[in-house]
């Protein structure tokens, strides 16, 4: 061994008095943040924003108190609660007279009306508005937590052919499984992905007419109970329309309306044939290698591109979004990384992916929200 190497000790450059005291406030921030989640899931568990749009939309805390049946010792708690909640957005206020905390009144943002009980009738629940409680609860349960604590455990083990996740290796088998981990766990987040596939669906018609405009059928891959497919043959009556899910998500679905036809079956299999075919939000809960392979029968089940044969796929696309809409998405990557074997993709990762099932060409029609709508060309 040569005694003439010294060791390099890195040159610790010391912050700025400004940048001290951002970095301690960041610091604080990135280690609670978790708590902002388990306020959002106290605010759901407790009923808040049900008891606000049942008191007319607004309400002061001792009208909260008195509506949620909570010990009147309490108040002082709720206040701090709902400080948290207004600041991250999930309620507005408006200030009282000088005792300004308790004569504050709460209201709903757009958010927490997506967490009223029935607060949604007739057209806006065709339009997708749907009440989005049973995602808060499954992303803040115990189960998803604890899987999120064994993130760095699960990082040290050498993963071939170990757990494919992180909830797999602290639970011992992946989330949905056919054997649950835990039943109540797997009837939230089903009902979370249900209310997932109806939120925003007549948005994101009217803004994605040219994708569906000319087709003449189409299969909902991964369709779940329909409800998608159901909206798109209303906007587009000419479309036949086909929901292609597994058995069991089949069996629950309202087959009795006529208004599709539902096949039950696996989309590693069989993809029954159409002009094209949809996927929205599932390539995203799949490896790369897996999506390849469903692709690859997307591939199988569509006419060339010339005959309007595409593939239409509703998902993240990294790097194009910034600020509240990029967190956004990076969480629900971290999430896919502890709780699936899927992932967020950035245009380069997709592009991939296209080329490895055998497709041409690809185009990015629009971008809703965290999420953008891709055309794939045989
Ligand atoms: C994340 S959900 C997406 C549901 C819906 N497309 C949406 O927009 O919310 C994924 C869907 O893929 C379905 N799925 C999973 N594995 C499948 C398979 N092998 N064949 C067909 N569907 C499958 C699930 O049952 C579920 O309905």
């Amino acid at each position: 061994m040569s005694s003439s190497t010294t060791p390099i000790s890195p040159q610790l450059v010391s912050p700025t008095d400004d940048e001290l005291l951002q970095a301690q406030a960041n610091l604080w921030r990135h280690s609670l943040y978790y708590l902002t989640s388990m306020a959002l899931r106290c605010a759901v568990k407790l009923g808040i924003p049900t008891a606000i749009h049942r008191l007319g939309g607004n309400a002061t805390l001792p009208a909260l108190i008195t509506a949620l049946s909570l010990p009147p010792a309490k108040l002082p708690f709720l206040c701090r609660l709902m400080r948290l909640l207004v600041s991250s957005g999930v309620f507005t206020t408006e200030r009282g007279g000088a005792a300004a905390e308790a004569e504050a009144v709460y209201g709903l943002a757009p958010l927490s009306l997506f967490l009223v009980d029935g607060a949604f009738t007739g057209s806006e629940v065709d339009d997708g508005h749907t009440n989005q409680s049973a995602f808060v609860l499954a992303a803040t349960s115990a189960h998803y937590v604890e899987a999120a604590l064994g993130l760095d455990d699960w990082f040290m083990k050498d993963n071939v052919p170990a757990a494919a996740s992180p909830f797999e290796a602290v639970h011992g088998a992946p989330l949905l499984h056919e054997t649950p981990v835990d039943a109540e766990l797997n009837r939230l987040v089903s009902e979370a992905l249900v209310s997932q596939n109806h939120m925003g669906i007549g948005l994101a018609l009217r803004e994605s007419r040219r994708v569906f405009e000319g087709l003449e059928s189409l299969v909902d891959c991964g369709g779940g109970d329909g409800a998608a497919a159901r909206a798109i043959v209303r906007a587009f009556p000419g479309i036949k329309c086909t929901v292609l899910d597994l058995p069991q998500v089949i069996g629950t679905a309202p087959v009795a309306d006529g208004a599709v036809d539902y096949v039950a079956g696996d989309m590693f299999s069989y993809i029954p044939p159409a002009q094209a075919v949809l996927l929205k939000y599932v390539l995203s809960h799949w490896s790369d290698d897996d999506c390849v392979k469903i692709l690859a029968q997307c591939k199988k089940a569509i006419p060339s591109r010339e005959a309007g044969g595409k593939v239409i796929i509703k998902d993240v696309v990294v790097g194009i979004s910034s600020g509240l809409m990029l967190e956004a998405e990076l969480l629900m990557d971290m999430a896919m990384m502890v709780m699936t074997s899927g992932r967020e993709r950035d245009e380069q990762e997709w592009r991939e992916i296209f080329t490895n099932a055998g497709f041409s060409d690809y185009k990015i029609m629009n971008k809703l929200g965290a999420r953008c709508v891709i055309d794939v060309y045989p």
